[in-house]
Parts: structure tokens; C-alpha cells; sequence
């Protein structure tokens, strides 16, 4: 059974209590959850993400949630770009004064054939997601981790191990995940810890309409194909991320944590029909007709 981690936190109240965090993509779906989180238990919160009006619906929900004890603030901040970055880090030290945790979470991609990427969809998707977290990494480190020490999370995707379709970011988030190994070997004598969560199939709005995108059968695909037998939620990857954040994983960096129901271990059980499109989802059959992982 899932846990209903939308209405109660795992972790004790006033646990992040004095501490500040910045959480990219944190007016959406799995970002938002997480700045819940830290928000419940008494963590100060900057969310950034390109759109102001998704950040200020955002804001007004945070605000309104009686649970989130924190202080919540937003800017915008397209993190392809360094001086965004530069100026989102600055913005939260200014606001709160310090910055323990970041959390690189804003990112995305679109399902297309390796063959039929162009060189700027391919650069979108890396810059977005590897080179964002590079550029947010290195501004926390530089203007406060360095000398206060800090922990840090990246969100990659199952994807990482190879997925069709997804070249572009399963390169991207490989990339993260490697960036992470050497970070934390290189800014472990600073005090700073980083690691990875990996979120399987997550039920967000986003998530959903590229899901949705693929259609029904996916779905109804997906589902048993997933060990656990379900999709996951915000809330449970905003739990590993708080984990990874917390004391509680202080002697945990470098590593990358799946919050996946299991999937990451029977590879891509789904069936995969081309469609010939450029940018078209992939076709799936019915979930009666699932080819055994192993001749994926
Ligand atoms: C069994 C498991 C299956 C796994 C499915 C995984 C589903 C994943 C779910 C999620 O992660 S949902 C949460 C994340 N949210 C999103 O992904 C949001 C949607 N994506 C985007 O916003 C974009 O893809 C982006 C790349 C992250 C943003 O890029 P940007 O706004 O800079 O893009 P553009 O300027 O519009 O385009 C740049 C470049 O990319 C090409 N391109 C864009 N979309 C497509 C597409 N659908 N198909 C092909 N190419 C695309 C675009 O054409 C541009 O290239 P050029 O035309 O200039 O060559
Ligand atoms: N849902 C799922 O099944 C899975 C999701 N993930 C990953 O988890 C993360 C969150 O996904 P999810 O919550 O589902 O989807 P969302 O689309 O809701 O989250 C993506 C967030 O990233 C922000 N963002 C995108 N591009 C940029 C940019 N250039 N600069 C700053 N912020 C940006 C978006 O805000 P804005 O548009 O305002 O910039 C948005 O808030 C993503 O990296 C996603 O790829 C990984 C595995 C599975």
C-alpha cells in the first residue's frame, strides 16, 4: 500500500527547523512536493523555475498550506542561464541568509527517435538539465557551501541506464549522476554532500501528459509492469530527497537513490512499436501482451 505521504511527513516536525534550501522547478509537480516537505518541517524554502506565473500559483498554495511552518519565497530563474542561476542563488542568501540545501529538480525532455533529434533539441535537453545543475551546484558551493558546508540532490530518472526514445536525456541525467561522484569527492573536505534521487514513473501533472501523450494503453501498461504494481507519487520522492538532505544520510554522498516501485531492475518491460514520427510517443500494446524484460 502506498503511504499517504500528501496529508503526514515520515520525518520528525521541526527536523530542517533553521535551515534554508533552494529548490529548482519547485512550483510543479515532484519540485512543489518537495518544497512542501521542507516547508512542513521548518526548513526555509526558494522556489525557482522559468514561469512567474506558475511560481506565484505556487506561492499562494504554500502559503495557504497551514502544515508548512517555513518561510516560502519565489524567483524566477531559467537555470540554462548563469547569470539567472548567479542571481537565484544571491536571492535566496539574501532573503534567508543562509543556504543549506539545494535541490536540482527542474528539468524535462520530449520523447523523439535518437535518429530524428536536431542538434538544438539534444542541447536543449542537456543544458537544461545537466548543465542547469552544473551551473546551480557551482554558485551554491561559491557563494556559501564552500564555507558552511551544505547537501545537495539532484533528480535524474530511471532513464539513466538507457531508455528508447530518450537518448538525449538519459545522456543528460548519466552526465548529472556522474557529475554528482565527482563533486562529492571533491567538495566532501567543505562539508558538502550530494546526491541523487531517480524517480521512476511519478503520477504529476506534467509527468502525466507526457504519459498521456503515449496514450491509455501506456498507462494501463506501465502499472503491472512496475514491481510495485503502481505509479509513484511527489510525495514519495520529496521523502528521499529530505532523507538525503537530513542528518540522517550524513555519511551518505555520491550515490544515487531509486524511487522507482522497483522498476530500475527489470529494465523496459514495455513494448515499443516506431511509428516512423519524429516527435510521436511511442505505441504500446496491451498490458496482456508485456514481452518478458529480459528481450528489452
Ligand atoms: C517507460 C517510461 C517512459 C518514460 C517517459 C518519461 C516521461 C517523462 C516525464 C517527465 O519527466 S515529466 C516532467 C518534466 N517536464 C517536461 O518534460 C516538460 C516538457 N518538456 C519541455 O519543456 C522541453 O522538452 C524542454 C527541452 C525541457 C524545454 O526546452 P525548450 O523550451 O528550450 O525547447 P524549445 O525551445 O521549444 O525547443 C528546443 C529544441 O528542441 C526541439 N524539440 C522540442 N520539443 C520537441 C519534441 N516534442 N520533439 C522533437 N523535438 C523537440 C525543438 O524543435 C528545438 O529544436 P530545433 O527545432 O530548433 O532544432
Ligand atoms: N514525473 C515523472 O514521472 C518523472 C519526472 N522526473 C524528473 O523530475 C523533475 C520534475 O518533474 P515533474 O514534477 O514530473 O514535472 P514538472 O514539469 O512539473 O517539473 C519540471 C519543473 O522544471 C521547471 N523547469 C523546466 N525547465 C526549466 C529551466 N530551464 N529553468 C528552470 N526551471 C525549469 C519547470 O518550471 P518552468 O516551466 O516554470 O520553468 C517545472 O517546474 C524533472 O526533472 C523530471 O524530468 C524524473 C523521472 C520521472
Amino acid at each position: 500500500m502506498a503511504r499517504d505521504y500528501g496529508r503526514s511527513s515520515a520525518f520528525r516536525p521541526g527536523l530542517l527547523a533553521g535551515k534554508a534550501a533552494l529548490v529548482t522547478g519547485g512550483g510543479t509537480g515532484i519540485g512543489l512536493a518537495i518544497a512542501r516537505e521542507l516547508l512542513t518541517l521548518g526548513c526555509d524554502v526558494s522556489i525557482v523555475s522559468r514561469s512567474a506565473v506558475k511560481l506565484d500559483a505556487a506561492l499562494d498554495a504554500l502559503r495557504r498550506d497551514g502544515a508548512c511552518v517555513g518561510r516560502a519565497r519565489a524567483q524566477p530563474c531559467n537555470v540554462r542561464s548563469e547569470a539567472d542561476v548567479r542571481g537565484a542563488v544571491a536571492g535566496a542568501l539574501e532573503a534567508f541568509g543562509r543556504l543549506d540545501f539545494l535541490v536540482n529538480n527542474g528539468g524535462g525532455q520530449f520523447i523523439s527517435p535518437a535518429a530524428d533529434l536536431s542538434a538544438n533539441g539534444f542541447r536543449a535537453v542537456v543544458e537544461t538539465n545537466l548543465l542547469g545543475t552544473f551551473l546551480a551546484c557551482r554558485e551554491a558551493f561559491t557563494q556559501y557551501m564552500r564555507e558552511h558546508g551544505g547537501a545537495i540532490v539532484n533528480i535524474t530518472m530511471v532513464n539513466r541506464n538507457g531508455f528508447p526514445r530518450m537518448a538525449h536525456s538519459g545522456a543528460a541525467r548519466a552526465g548529472v549522476l556522474n557529475l554528482a561522484r565527482s563533486l562529492a569527492t571533491e567538495w566532501a573536505s567543505s562539508g558538502v554532500r550530494i546526491n541523487c534521487v531517480a524517480p521512476g514513473i511519478v503520477y504529476t501533472p506534467s509527468g502525466f501528459e507526457n504519459y498521456g501523450a503515449m496514450g491509455e494503453p501506456f498507462l494501463n501498461a506501465v502499472t503491472p509492469a512496475v514491481p510495485c504494481k503502481r505509479l509513484g507519487t511527489a510525495e514519495e520522492v520529496a521523502s528521499a530527497v529530505v532523507w538525503l538532505l537530513s542528518e540522517g544520510a550524513a555519511y551518505v554522498t555520491g550515490q544515487e537513490l531509486s524511487v522507482d516501485g522497483g522498476l530500475s531492475l527489470v529494465g523496459y518491460p514495455f513494448p515499443l512499436a516506431d511509428t516512423g514520427e519524429h516527435s510521436a510517443f511511442p505505441v504500446y500494446g496491451d498490458a496482456a501482451v508485456l514481452p518478458p524484460a529480459a528481450r528489452l
